[in-house]
């Protein structure tokens, strides 16, 4: 049947022509009108045995249910066959076996990657489908999907959420309605609907639209919180929508307080510019990076959900390759760190000489024995680095710069020898060229902070920027046996001041043979594979866009590793500075505007929280506010009744304390339970954890995640250690309950 209507029908276009189908005019015929939209779709589809049963304003939920249980079976049926149509293209491509040369093979491998890509879109959407529907003025409606698919006739059945003429779902409101008279939601589970949820925006459409339902948006924020962060395409509200549809060049901003979706709004934005501009977001990439690998776990299903797995994601800790680091610096180190004075002292540290290079050359010439000590080895080494500054670049200026020092040497001893016949003759001796290996290696990145655990060597290039306790606070965080986040930047900087060669390793192609036959690329890897995490390696350096969680938090040296990946990007930078761990805005600010190189600025901001309940919102925010000024709070919509509770516990309580509130907690929500402690109470805590919906993270860890219930653990070490916008953080945390629990002595 499919290879009947090869034209492809999952729509990936910005829809162009009108995609609303007509249905009548008076309130009477209203009710058949809306259903002719189903009714014509059903005439196009292979199955037409299903009657659709009209619409009545006194329609039982039941009844509209059923309703748009047969249009979602159509779209369905629609993509089976499209998804039959695919795979027969797919097969015929693999069986293309007189592809035997270059150009051959790649043309088939480009067919068989665009059949295997309409698989995987139409698979990763088949949940939940279909979700909303608009009826508009006139009698059209519009059903919203998650992918766009046109019928036989390559009319649309369903609209793309990110095409234009999907916007009124997201936009329209009483006041404003974009010719909307009702906006319904629709909740599946796997193929079948379970509930409709409408919205009435033209009051007058009252007696002719049945209205159903109690607010998808509440529904929502109410379900249980699973650890892992699921997509809101349903239920995206008005001012998440327009920062989800800004332009993909210049610079985004979008700033809002706790909960208000500025992580989830940053992750559609992702899968809209996919959507809007595939050839080029796709090609060059978009980069999401969030602040631990923890956060990076949280999100990493929501792009895929959206049907999007291109871009890269990677933590501040992961974006140097081969390091995955995890481990915070303590605060006073990570400041230093993080700072931009830290910067001359790498500058020092790449110019050092190594701890273990032989610090003698000695030559024998014309029978002469000629000697260079440490401080003309330390004059040569200026010299070559004043010629080339990135050291693995200079060996050759290195080998000349001895060789010189040598012959300043040698000229007074033997007038009558050449310079040429010199440089020749020692130039190419193997001792000569031993020495130059030890005297001068390839260094890299992670060697140069290896040395640097040694606190003579850091104070060595430290000088004057850092006091003596300084230099040991930071070298004994370099004698740890990982690297640290704030590791990360410095390891980065150091490969550019090196100059070690960046590894462009775009995707990981590797050469297959099915049935014989040997691919130039594998689409079936690419897709099925190759993680979203790892299609671009750590290094890769040109992306088209870069899309920044929490960036408050982010040091001035973390601005400068992150510029570093995007010199031609657009930027989507998220935050809000109430919940900053970074002590020094002013600094971060100005790396910022050197990092995202663009004028052209688009700024939102969020003003609803739907994360906390009010009752723990409010909590939070009279905390914060007789702590820190100027802070951002926006609106918590949703109550539970249940109030915050506070407890004062003597430290060899806390234990059993803490445990029977998890226990309690456990029975009060249905997903998860978070504890939130500081570090050095992790160890007696982890045996809480006992119960897979219950988990233990420090401070700042707990950045961007939440949990259905909450147990801060004593909040005011927290404050001392990391400052109040961390300890806000730490409030704002739980959708339905808090515990605070501090601890007496
Ligand atoms: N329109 C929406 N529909 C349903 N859920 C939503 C909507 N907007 C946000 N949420 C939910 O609210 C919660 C908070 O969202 P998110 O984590 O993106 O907020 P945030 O602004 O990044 O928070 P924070 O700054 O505190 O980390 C998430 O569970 C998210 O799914």
């Amino acid at each position: 049947m499919s290879a009947q209507h090869p034209r492809t029908s999952v729509d990936d276009s910005a829809l162009g022509g009108d995609p609303t189908q007509p249905h009548g005019t008076t309130p009477a015929q209203g009710q058949d009108r809306a259903s002719a939209h189903i009714d014509a779709a059903l005439e196009h589809a292979t199955d037409t045995t299903h009657a659709v049963a009209h619409s009545d304003p006194n329609n039982t939920h039941d009844q509209e249910v059923a309703i748009e249980q047969k249009f979602v079976d159509l779209v369905y049926r629609r993509l089976d066959d499209l998804r039959d149509d695919a795979q027969q293209r797919q097969r015929a491509g693999y069986e293309w076996r007189e592809a035997t040369v270059p150009g051959a093979q790649f043309e088939r491998d480009v067919f068989v990657y665009r059949a295997t890509k309409r698989i995987v879109d139409i698979d990763s959407q088949h949940e939940g489908l279909v979700f909303g529907r608009l009826d508009l003025d006139g009698g059209r409606v519009r059903h919203i999907g998650r992918l766009g698919v046109r019928d036989l006739e390559y009319r649309p059945l369903l609209i793309d959420w990110r095409a234009p003429a999907a916007s009124p779902f997201y936009q329209a409101t009483g006041l404003d309605r974009k010719g909307v008279a009702r906006r319904r939601v629709i909740r599946s589970f796997g193929q079948t609907v379970q509930e409709v949820s409408d919205d009435l925006l033209d009051p007058e459409a009252e007696g002719t639209l049945p209205v159903i339902g109690d607010g998808a948006l509440m529904a929502a924020l109410t379900r249980k919180r699973t650890g892992r962060m699921r997509d809101i395409v349903a239920t995206i509200q008005a001012e998440q929508d327009a920062a989800i549809r800004a332009p993909g060049r210049g610079a985004t901003y979008i700033t809002g307080g706790p909960g208000t979706g500025k992580t989830v709004v940053a992750l559609h934005r992702a899968a809209y510019l996919l959507y809007q501009d595939r050839s080029r977001y796709e090609a060059a990439g978009i980069l999401v990076c969030g602040p631990s690998a923890v956060f990076m776990r949280y999100i990493d299903r929501v792009l895929p959900s959206l049907g999007e797995e291109t871009a890269a994601l990677y933590s501040l800790g992961e974006l140097y390759e081969g390091v995955e680091a995890t481990r915070q610096d303590p605060p006073e180190v990570a400041e230093l760190k993080g700072s931009l004075r830290i910067r001359p002292v790498l500058v020092a540290l790449s110019r050092l000489a190594p701890p273990e290079a032989p610090k003698n050359l000695r030559i024998v010439y014309h029978g002469e024995v000629f000697d260079l000590d440490e401080h003309d080895l330390t004059e040569a080494r200026k010299r070559a680095l004043a010629k080339e500054n990135r050291p693995n670049l200079a060996k050759t200026e290195a080998g000349r710069a001895l060789l010189v020092s040598l012959w300043r040497k040698i000229k007074p001893v033997l007038p009558e020898a050449e310079p040429a016949v010199f440089s020749r003759d020692v130039g190419s001796r193997g001792e000569f060229l031993t020495f130059l290996d030890a005297w001068w290696p390839t260094l890299s990145p992670e060697m140069v902070l290896d040395w640097a655990a040694d606190a003579r060597h850091l104070a060595a290039a430290a000088g004057d920027n850092l006091t003596q306790r300084q230099v040991a606070d930071i070298a004994a965080t370099f004698q740890e046996t990982d690297f640290s986040i704030q590791d990360v930047p410095l390891l980065d900087e150091l490969r550019q001041l090196l100059g070690v060669k960046p590894q462009r390793t775009q995707s990981r192609d590797r050469v297959k043979v099915i049935d014989g036959v040997a691919e130039l690329s594998t689409a079936q890897d690419r897709f099925y594979d190759a993680g979203p995490r790892t299609s671009r390696d750590a290094f890769y350096d040109g992306y088209a866009h870069i899309i920044l969680d929490e960036a408050q938090d982010l040091t001035p040296m973390q601005w400068r590793m992150l510029g570093r990946r995007g010199k031609g990007a657009g930027w989507t930078i998220v935050g809000d500075e109430a919940q900053s761990s970074w002590p020094r805005p002013g600094e971060a600010r100005h790396a910022r505007l050197q990092a995202v190189h663009t004028r052209q600025t688009h700024e939102f901001h969020l003003r609803t929280n739907y994360r906390n309940s009010a009752e723990v919102f409010d909590y939070a925010a009279q905390w914060v506010s007789g702590r820190l000024s100027k802070v951002d709070l926006p609106e918590a919509v949703r109550s539970t009744g249940i109030p915050v509770r506070e407890h004062q516990v003597d430290a060899h309580e806390l234990l059993p304390l803490v445990a029977s509130i998890v226990q309690d907690m456990l029975g009060a929500v249905e997903g998860t339970v978070g504890i939130i402690a500081p570090y050095a109470r992790h160890e007696e805590l982890k045996r809480v954890v006992t119960d897979e919906r219950v988990s233990l993270v420090g401070p700042l860890e707990s950045k961007g995640l939440e949990w259905d219930a909450v147990v801060t653990v004593d909040l005011e070490q927290i404050e001392r250690r990391h400052g109040p916008g961390v300890a806000y953080v730490v409030l704002t945390r739980a959708t339905q309950l808090l515990d605070r629990l501090t601890i007496t002595q």
